[in-house]
């Protein structure tokens, strides 16, 4: 089954030039895929067009199968915004803002033992670490347990053992809940090693398939030939 299925997207915030021109891809369930490509690539738009924040200038999204105009079950679909864009909305602590998404207590603290969140439960989110953060924000998204996860950035600014935390989770996740994951990252390396798909963007795509295959399409994408060699 296809989770997301975008054909053909255009997309212009101007109404003049194309951030996104005739990007088409799919993701199947149990997928992990990697969105890379270079600053203003178009990335994080892609997202917000997946998830209905933006409207396309031509092309259809699908989600489940539905046409996106037509998709009403969001709570299938979790969304983890990129942490510093939103590190000064959450004024409370870790277990106010858990509660302020879901109502179910014994969800809150499987979350909080899942996500190794209890030493900082009546902790303020904006005093806690980026890696302590973005753990925050994941289980604020699967709060309402999605089928499909979506990362904007999610390791940016965390140190290796944070990352390495981080995508253990994610893995876990993907493999062992069976949840479907698409992550925008910079970390080249570690979407190489880990997704099962990527999709290289730089405004069209660049490149759309296994990891093995990607390296050359992606160090074109940065105008760095030779660069990524030895990086998977
Ligand atoms: N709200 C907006 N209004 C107008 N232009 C925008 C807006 N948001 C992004 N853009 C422009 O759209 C292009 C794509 O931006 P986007 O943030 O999607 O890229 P990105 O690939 O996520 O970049 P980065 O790797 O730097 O996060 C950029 O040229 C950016 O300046």
């Amino acid at each position: 089954m296809r989770v997301i299925e975008v054909k053909n997207l255009t997309f212009s915030y101007d109404g003049k030039h194309n951030v996104l021109e005739d990007v088409s891809f799919y993701v199947e369930k149990g997928d992990f895929l990697g969105i890379v490509g270079p600053n203003g690539a178009g990335k994080s738009t892609l997202l917000k067009l997946i998830l209905g924040f933006l409207k396309p200038k031509s092309g259809e999204i699908y989600l489940f199968g539905k046409k996106i105009e037509e998709f009403k079950d969001w709570k299938r679909v979790g969304y983890v915004p990129q942490r510093l864009s939103v590190e000064h909305a959450f004024p409370g602590t870790v277990k106010e803002l858990l509660s302020s998404v879901c109502e179910d207590k014994k969800e809150i603290d499987y979350l909080v033992e899942f996500l190794k969140l209890k030493n900082i439960v009546n902790k303020q989110f904006t005093k806690l670490s980026g890696g302590q953060q973005q753990r925050v924000l994941l289980a604020m998204a699967l709060s309402y347990n999605p089928e499909l996860i979506l990362l904007d950035e999610p390791t940016v600014g965390l140190d290796v053992h944070a990352i390495n935390h981080f995508m253990s989770i994610l893995l876990d996740l993907n493999m062992n809940h069976k949840k479907s994951i698409v992550m925008i990252s910079h970390d080249i390396g570690t979407l190489l090693k880990h997704a099962s798909k990527i999709l290289c963007l730089n405004k069209k795509v660049c490149y759309f398939g296994e990891p093995e295959g990607a390296i050359e399409y992606i160090e074109e994408a940065f105008g760095l030939r030779g660069f990524l060699h030895g990086v998977s």
